[in-house]
């Protein structure tokens, strides 16, 4: 087992800024040491959102976008670094997810795409670096996502309690951790993202904060049904989305069926479909003792207390309550996954992404001990 201290680095679909965290991992011991979040310079944020939702783009321009994201997460890496007086020899290995900018589970040739040159993140930090995460469980027929869910087992399993692990990211997606069972785990539609999207047209806000625009809304029923009905929502697990589904263009489409809605009810519609996608899921599957919130969302006051009402014999909580920083888990659980590569071990959950089999995730990017420097 290749124990020791782990950098992990998460980009979302957020696009909010670059998560690194740096761990002490001993088997299922996963100890924050440090985080620090680097901030999304505008013009790559407006490529990558450009690239994910479809505009036409060249060879060109896909590869130094992922020359530039690979010496922007290194940036990133080497910051904490020195804020925490950190050298290479100190890190057994850095677990990077890299910037999704295409994912199609589904098709005749599903693929996952994620940008950010690992070799160029070698080379700057002198690391090994894990990287390419998805792409083994797609090549096994799965979904390749969410990969979180086999970290939520194994850091936040209880012994008797029924605990759900709900990420709100951009795309929300939750792991169901009953004792005794085999774990469950899906996106399970839109998170912040439809909400992000729809005040950034309005407002020019990048997100709500504490969902008090939405608060002065209405939930306007009829549209919320109509999104609800959304045939995603329906299709059978496993399953993942990102961007190129849920979008500004979503909403829109949504709407051009109805008058025209206060814009401010429109937000509030949308802050209840992420919460009753989520529950809606969460009590199909039973009832549930404690529900553990991860991700920006979990800062959303008021799509905090729509979901505890939604949920109302389940005790509702940020992660940070059982020991895990909620605006750190996704950074952490890079670190694990790339942990879990370098040991061997494997990273996928099967059941989650509905791969056939086990696999040791991704591809590690040596780093070069021939070095003179
Ligand atoms: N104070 C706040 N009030 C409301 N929403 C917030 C607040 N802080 C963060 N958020 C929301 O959280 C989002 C960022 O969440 P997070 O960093 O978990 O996303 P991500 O990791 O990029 O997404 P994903 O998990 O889908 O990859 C912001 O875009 C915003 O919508
Ligand atoms: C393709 C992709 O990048 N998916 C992300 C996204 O963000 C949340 C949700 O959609 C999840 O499926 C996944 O991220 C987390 C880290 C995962 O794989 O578990």
């Amino acid at each position: 087992m290749q124990t020791g201290r782990y950098i992990g680095v998460m980009s979302g679909t957020s696009l909010d800024g670059i998560d690194v965290i740096v761990a002490a991992i001993d088997q299922n011991i996963v100890a924050l040491q440090a985080s620090y979040c680097h901030p999304m310079p505008l013009e790559i944020r407006q490529q990558i959102l450009s690239i994910n939702q479809g505009q036409s783009v060249t060879l060109s321009q896909i590869g130094r976008l992922d020359t530039r994201l690979g010496r922007l997460f290194s940036e990133a890496i080497l910051q904490l670094m020195t804020q925490e007086g950190l050298s290479a020899r100190d890190i057994v290995a850095i677990g990077c997810h890299g910037q999704t900018v295409w994912h199609e589970p589904q098709g005749d040739a599903p693929f996952s795409m994620q940008l950010g040159d690992n070799n160029i993140i070698a080379t700057q930090t002198g690391i090994t670096v894990v990287g390419d995460f998805r792409r083994r469980d797609m090549s096994l027929g799965g979904q390749g996502a969410p990969l979180v869910p086999a970290f939520h087992r194994a850091l936040l399993t209880h012994p008797t309690e029924r605990r759900v692990v709900l990420n709100i990211g951009g795309i929300a997606n939750i792991s169901l951790l009953s004792p005794g069972e085999m774990v469950k785990g899906f996106d399970t539609g839109p998170g912040n993202i439809l909400m992000d999207a729809w005040i950034w047209h309005q407002q020019q806000q990048p997100y709500d904060k504490e969902g008090q625009w939405a608060s002065t809304g209405q939930v306007d029923s009829v549209l919320l049904s109509a999104m609800l009905d959304d045939p995603w929502f329906k299709r059978p697990v496993p399953k993942s989305t990102g961007r190129e589904y849920f979008n500004f263009a979503w909403i829109e489409n949504k709407l051009s069926a109805f008058p025209p809605i206060p814009p401010e009810n429109v937000q509030a519609t949308l802050l209840a479909l992420t919460a009753i996608s989520v529950t809606d899921l969460i009590k199909q599957q039973g009832h549930w003792d404690r529900l553990l919130v991860c991700g920006g969302g979990g800062h959303n006051k008021a799509l905090m207390q729509k979901i505890a009402a939604l949920l109302p014999s389940t005790h509702v909580a940020l992660t940070d309550e059982v020991g895990i920083s909620s605006d750190d888990m996704e950074a952490l659980a890079f670190s694990w996954l790339a942990y879990r590569t370098v040991s061997g071990l494997p990273g996928n959950l099967p059941a989650v992404t509905g791969a056939k089999d086990f696999t040791v995730l991704g591809a590690i990017f040596p780093a070069n001990t021939l070095s003179t420097r």
